[in-house]
């Protein structure tokens, strides 16, 4: 890691959301940088706060939400400090669907070159020139004649293509993926991370990319936060992250792509859901579902502890890795290791039960029922089942 000061620095960010019912802090002291050149990965289930926190970097969060801590430090300078205006063009973000980021009523190259025209100044023929080389870029055929059209002529993964081409429109140092590929099938899915990939390595972008599959995750990252309620519990090397995972939720989320459990074996998901945070974190907000967890996790609220191993920076919000509380179960067993077992005992947490799926066609099989003896788990055990894709 260089001394350099990292292209985006997200430090302690909280946003929440004040509703009738209640306050929802979808983004709860979540830290990560982003260096320039580099995709860094934020991954987590639905519902864990990555849009929220993608939203938050562009200034994008609507009433009643608000960002009420933290600093996001583009270059240096706190953007939370009103400065979103100053830097528009520099931090480009690209949504899952390509079909709410285009206008229906402009053709793809009038909406490209209105982003020219404000971020570029360029205009007549010359911003008509560039839009044609933009479309060029993200690899649409016949741009010249397709710059002409509109969103719907286009198929999904040419509508995600001309997205990033608006995005690219900006000139951006910076772009935000939230889920770009998730509404494609999976050969699209494929080659927009191809493209990525490329506009990365000659436009030197670096890219934050937010996703809920893992398996993109190890495809697409250099390094990954791992996000569960409005936290981020796990921060590494996409590498090392797959080779040793730190921290039990990260197990789980592993566990669950397709490929890394032998076929024969059933799949295992994660019981139960995200809670949404509605008060400040005081506990491990995984510990309900966790098969790792013991009685100081449902107590204290984990920060985050330094796990490095051999120089390399990583980092764990996890008591299993805190010698401030000492636990009888111990460590999980290498890099599958934590599972599902008799040591998982839960006692406080209500509910502990973790789901498995099949895919192989026999029945759905529990792996393991840890804790919650009295069956009053709402959502834990055996979960939808989902045999493919690496969706959680
Ligand atoms: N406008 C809003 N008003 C109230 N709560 C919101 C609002 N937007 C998001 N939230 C809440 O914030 C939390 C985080 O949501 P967010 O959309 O960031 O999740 P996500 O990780 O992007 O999930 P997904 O994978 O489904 O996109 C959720 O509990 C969600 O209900
Ligand atoms: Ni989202």
């Amino acid at each position: 890691m260089s001394d350099a000061e990292p292209l985006l620095a997200v430090e302690d960010l909280r946003t929440v959301f004040h509703t009738d019912r209640e306050e929802i802090h979808a983004v709860d002291g979540v830290s990560f940088e982003v260096r320039a050149g580099e995709t860094v990965g934020l991954v987590g289930e639905s519902g864990s706060g990555k849009s929220v926190t993608a939203r938050s970097i562009l200034g994008l969060v609507d009433s009643p939400g608000a960002i009420e801590d933290g600093s996001i430090r583009y270059r240096g300078e706190d953007l939370t400090d009103d400065n979103w205006e100053r830097h528009r063009g520099d931090i480009a973000i690209v949504f899952q669907d390509p079909g709410s980021a285009l206008n229906p009523v402009y053709t793809v190259g009038n909406q490209i070159r209105e982003a020219l025209k404000i971020h570029q100044d360029l205009r007549g023929r010359e911003a008509r020139d560039r839009a044609v080389e933009l479309l060029e870029d993200v690899g649409i055929p016949d741009a010249a004649t397709r710059v002409g059209e509109y969103p719907h002529q286009l198929s999904g993964g040419m509508a995600q293509r001309a997205v990033i081409a608006m995005a690219l429109a900006c000139d951006p140092d910076l772009l935000v993926c939230d889920e770009p590929t998730t509404a494609l099938d999976v050969t699209i899915q494929a080659q927009i991370l191809d493209l990525l990939a490329e506009l990365q390595r000659e436009e030197d972008l670096a890219i934050l990319f937010i996703t809920h599959d893992m398996g993109v995750i190890e495809d697409a990252t250099d390094r990954v936060n791992v996000i569960y309620a409005g936290e981020v519990v796990e921060r590494a090397p996409t590498d090392v992250l797959f080779e040793n995972p730190q921290h039990p939720y990260t197990r789980a989320l592993l566990r669950s792509i397709p490929g890394r459990t032998p076929p024969e074996e059933t799949l295992p998901t994660i019981g139960g859901e995200v809670p949404t945070p509605t008060g400040p974190a005081t506990v491990c907000r995984f510990a309900p579902r966790c098969p790792d967890a013991f009685g100081a996790c449902v107590e204290v609220h984990p920060d985050h502890q330094d796990v490095s191993e051999g120089g390399v920076d990583r980092s764990a919000a996890c008591l299993l890795h805190d010698d401030n509380y000492p636990n009888e179960t111990g460590l999980g067993d290498g890099p599958d290791g934590g599972g599902p077992d008799e040591r998982s005992v839960a006692p406080a947490a209500e509910n502990t039960n973790y789901g498995a799926v099949d895919h192989g066609g026999g029945a759905p099989t529990e792996t393991s029922v840890a804790g919650d003896a009295s069956g009053q788990s709402a959502t834990g055990g055996v979960d939808d089942i989902d045999d493919g894709g690496g969706e959680l």
